[in-house]
């Protein structure tokens, strides 16, 4: 109410209150306009009341709405972490299980059964391109008495150096795998005989001349290697390998720390 309406109502209740004007024609009426005028601004107040009544409960509810929005979305993003974690955990997991089945756990080079997904790939390639391509098998000398006078845990660690250094020296579209104990397939792409041997035999140097620390005293070692070309329309394993097996004994029997080719044709 502003001052005016205020000043104004107090001096219609002196003009009522006043006896001398208890005779006026008009006090009636004022009375009577006095009364309602009271009862309107006590209805208008109600009124005020229960629109703001209204208004701080539409505010909770949406002030609530939105808390409980604000909960979900939290929730959601929570689950959507846990499941992003959960499948990446997965994602890692299958990429570990897929490496460690094609993958030798103590070298890290690729096993026997990369090889063969390779020699499928290579035997593709060469019926299409007529790429050549050779393999070797390479195979530690004398690694027996490695394990003999040092230890397995030696002969281990002979192995993880051996598999460094032959993926360091080859070219990165060759395969070098761990064939079984201490014997490892090479496969030289696009590469012929004369020029696979050129690169065992810097192979078997680089190998020789490998130090490996054992104890106070200086570990070395030799290879002796097999080469065989693939020949088209052959089986890479049952044939290209074999002749690869015949070489790598004749390097064995006629010294060792060598390696021996089996002629392309023959
Ligand atoms: N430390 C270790 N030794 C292995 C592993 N796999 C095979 N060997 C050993 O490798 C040795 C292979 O010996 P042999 O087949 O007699 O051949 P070698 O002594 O290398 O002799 P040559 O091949 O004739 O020069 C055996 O003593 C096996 O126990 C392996 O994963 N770790």
């Amino acid at each position: 109410m502003t001052r005016e309406d205020a000043a104004l109502l107090s001096r219609v209740e002196s003009l009522l209150a006043d006896p001398a004007h208890a005779r006026h024609p008009l006090r009636q009426a004022l009375e009577a306009l006095y009364h309602h005028h009271l009862e309107e601004k006590a209805r208008l107040e109600r009124l005020v009341s229960i629109s703001d009544g209204y208004q701080r409960l539409a505010v909770e509810n949406q002030q609530s709405a939105r808390q409980g929005y604000d909960k979900i979305r939290r929730r959601q993003e929570k689950l959507s972490r846990i499941s992003d974690g959960y499948q990446q955990l997965m994602r890692e997991h299958n990429l570990a299980l897929a490496r460690d089945s094609t993958h030798d756990s103590l070298t890290g080079l690729p096993n026997r059964r990369m090889v063969d997904e390779h020699l499928k790939q290579e035997a593709q390639r060469a019926t299409r391109h007529a790429a050549p391509y050779t393999l070797a098998i390479l195979d530690i000398d004398h690694f027996k008495r490695i394990n003999d006078r040092h230890g397995h845990e030696i002969g281990d660690r002979v192995l993880v150096a051996i598999a460094r250094v032959m993926q360091g020296e080859l070219r990165e579209y060759d395969l070098c795998a761990r064939w079984g104990g201490e014997e490892f397939l090479l496969l030289l792409a696009e590469t012929r005989l004369e020029e696979a041997r050129t690169i065992l035999t810097r192979l078997l140097r680089r190998l020789a001349a490998v130090s490996i620390e054992v104890g106070d005293a200086t570990l070395s070692i030799t290879a002796s290697a097999g080469l065989s070309e693939h020949r088209a329309g052959e089986d890479p394993l049952d044939d290209t390998l074999q002749r690869a097996d015949r070489a790598l004994l004749q390097a064995k029997r006629s010294g060792r720390n060598r390696c021996c080719i089996t002629p392309t044709r023959g």
